[in-house]
């Protein structure tokens, strides 16, 4: 597969996201050569966590378009991260999305994360997947839980 750029805003500072949790984060972003996602994590200005992502061609849902799981295990991922990344260690208890157009495979999309609020153990995130300047593909709410030890 031909090379997929992946970089970042100007002011945007790259995000380790294993040296926060650890290797066990593979199912999306594991695989940085491979044909099912390409990921890479920001840091906005704001501190806001933000992802640059590829959506390979085993992705596929829709003809030339992705799969709908393949875009709530993205949205799964980020925005949990986006939690952790915020100093919430967490599990996803719910996530509620809305596919709003069909998201073609084969292109660099943006997911954008904001933490919405913080009652108790529970920390709602609110995304969107959109191609960073006005086309909103895919938006949810994920409310995390708290937990104690991973
Ligand atoms: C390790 C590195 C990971 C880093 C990356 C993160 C990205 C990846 C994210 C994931 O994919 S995590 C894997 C998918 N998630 C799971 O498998 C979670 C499975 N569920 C659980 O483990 C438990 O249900 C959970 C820890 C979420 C909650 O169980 P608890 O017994 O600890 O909590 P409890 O049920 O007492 O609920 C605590 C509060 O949350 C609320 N709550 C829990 N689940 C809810 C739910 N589903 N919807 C609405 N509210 C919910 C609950 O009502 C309550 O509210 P109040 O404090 O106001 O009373």
């Amino acid at each position: 597969m031909s090379e997929v750029d992946l970089s970042g805003e100007k002011g945007w500072q790259p995000f380790d996201a294993p040296a926060l949790v650890g290797s066990s984060l593979r199912f999306v972003s594991g695989d940085p050569e491979g044909d099912r996602f390409r990921v890479s994590y920001y840091r906005k200005p704001d501190s806001a966590l933000v992802a640059r992502i590829w959506f390979g061609p085993e992705t596929e849902g829709p003809p030339e378009h992705a799969h709908g799981g393949s875009m709530a295990a993205v949205l799964d991922e980020v925005l949990g991260l986006a939690a952790w990344s915020a100093g919430y260690a967490i599990v996803v208890a719910n996530l509620n999305i809305n596919f709003r157009c069909l998201l073609p495979i084969m292109q660099v999309v943006q997911v954008d994360t904001e933490i919405v609020s913080v009652d108790g153990r529970k920390v709602l995130v609110r995304g969107k997947i959109w191609d960073g300047q006005e086309k909103v593909y895919t938006e949810a709410d994920c409310l995390c839980i708290e937990i104690q030890a991973v």
